[in-house]
Order: C-alpha cells, then structure tokens, then sequence
C-alpha cells in the first residue's frame, strides 16, 4: 500500500509557483530523498504534506487521508523534523523529550520513559541533563529527529537533517536514520548526494517547482548515461536531458 499519493500537487505565491503539479506514489516503509537546488520547491512540497500550509491546487493522501479534507487525522500519524530545529534551547535533552511527549498526551511516567527510551536510540544519555544550547550541532540535530519520533509518526519528514555537520556526525546520523528503515516512511530533502546514495531506496530530483525525475540511484544513471549522481543530478537540473 502507499503510504503518500500525491495528485498535481501545486503551491503558488502570487506570482510565483513553487511547486507546479507534482505527481508521486511513495511506499510504506520507504526512504524517499527529495533532491533540487535552492528554491526548487522541496520545503514546501514538505510543509504542504505535514500540512503546515495548504496547497493553492492538488491534493495529496497520506495513509488514505487527504491533506485539503483531513489533515486533524494525518496529523496523528505524521512528524517532521524541520530545517530549523524544534528544539527549546533552554532546556536539556530530557525536558525536550518529556515536553513533547507531554504534548501528544503521555502522562509522567510515560514521558519519562519515552525520553529515556529515545535518547539510548540516538546516542544522547551522555547529554541528557545539558541544555540543549549547549549541544554540538550533530547533537542538536539528533535531538530534533528523536523528538520528532515521540508521537510514533508512521511518516517522517526530515528537511535537511545533516545540514551543516561535520562528516562523522553525519555519518553518525546516517546510521540513525538507516536504523528507521522500512519501520517509518522518511521523505528526506537534502543537497549531499552522497547522504542520498547512503540512505534512499528512491530520489526525485526537482527543479522550478517540477519533479523532474524519479528512481533508483542506478535508474537515474542510466536515464542521464551517467556513472556518478552528482553528474546525474546535473544533467537533470541543468536541463541537459
Ligand atoms: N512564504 C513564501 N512566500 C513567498 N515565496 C516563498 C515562500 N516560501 C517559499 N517561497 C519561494 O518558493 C520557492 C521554493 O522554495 P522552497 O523553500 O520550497 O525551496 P527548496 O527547494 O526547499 O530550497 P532550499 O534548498 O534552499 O531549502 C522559492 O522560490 C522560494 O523563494
């Protein structure tokens, strides 16, 4: 079964559109990497499926749910992890945690273990008293992917979770992420291509609002005669195929 059926999805600001009728089917348990240069319209295809804005045209379903008819049900069964992390800086790891499984409706004792349970996963019990200010960016980023896992989404969204680490907290990271596989549906956006050939069962590579391009890694190397993804990548966004 899909997990997200998307229709001639379309997003327009003024007079700009920023996503132009986008077709998809991903499948549940999928890691489907969004892939396009700046303002090709990965955010806000992200933000119209986690229902934060709403689209001008289209429509998407998320586990048979529409985002324009019922987004109060797909926002019990989603989670995002955005470009800028949702981390309250003031507080340590373990009251992020509790705050947020306070927030999908865990009494005390559940939190406490939700917060315990998800910090082991993400290899932050060393930091689990520290203000989360203080923590390195590859920490903080784990953080915001472990909070975004409280509320059990069976679809993730995660804008960019690698932007700016270092290459061993990405790596670290990566593993995190790969340890998710086939239990949630991850859509990832992202620029490291490398960070796509690590993790994605699928890419769809974007441009001026349009998907230009969808398959495997080798699918889009074959499409563009092409041995390398960034040269793939390339052609497709230059406009060369
Ligand atoms: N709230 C807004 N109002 C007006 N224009 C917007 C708004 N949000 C995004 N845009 C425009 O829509 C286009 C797509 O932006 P979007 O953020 O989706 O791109 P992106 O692919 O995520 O880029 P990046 O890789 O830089 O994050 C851009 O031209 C952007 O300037």
């Amino acid at each position: 079964m899909n997990a997200i059926t998307i229709t001639d999805l379309t997003k327009k600001y003024g007079e700009l559109t920023a996503v132009d009728k986008l077709n998809l089917s991903v499948e549940q348990g999928e890691l489907f990497s969004l892939l396009g240069v700046n303002g090709a319209g990965k955010t806000t295809t992200i933000k119209m499926l986690s229902c934060l804005i709403k689209p001008t045209s289209g429509d998407a379903a998320l586990l048979g749910e529409s985002i324009n008819r019922n987004p109060q049900a797909i926002k019990r069964n989603i989670n995002i992890s955005p470009q800028e992390t949702a981390i309250a800086p003031n507080l340590s790891v373990r009251e992020n945690l509790e705050l947020i499984a306070g927030v999908y409706g865990q009494d005390g004792k559940t939190s406490k273990r939700s917060a315990e349970e998800l910090s082991k996963r993400f290899g932050l019990e060393g930091v689990f008293g520290k203000r989360s200010k203080k923590l390195s960016g590859g920490m903080q980023r784990r953080l915001s992917i472990a909070m975004a896992l409280i509320s059990e989404p069976k679809i993730l969204f995660l804008d960019e979770p690698t932007l700016g680490l270092d290459v061993l907290a990405r790596r670290d990271l990566w593993a995190s992420i790969k340890a998710l596989k086939g239990k949630v549906t991850i859509i990832l956006t992202t620029h490291y291509m490398e960070e796509v050939e690590a993790l994605s069962d699928r890419i769809g590579v974007m441009s001026g609002g349009k998907l230009l391009s969808v398959g495997t890694v080798a699918d889009l190397l074959a499409q563009t005669s092409t041995n390398k993804l960034e040269d793939a990548f390339v052609a497709l966004a230059g406009g060369a195929v």
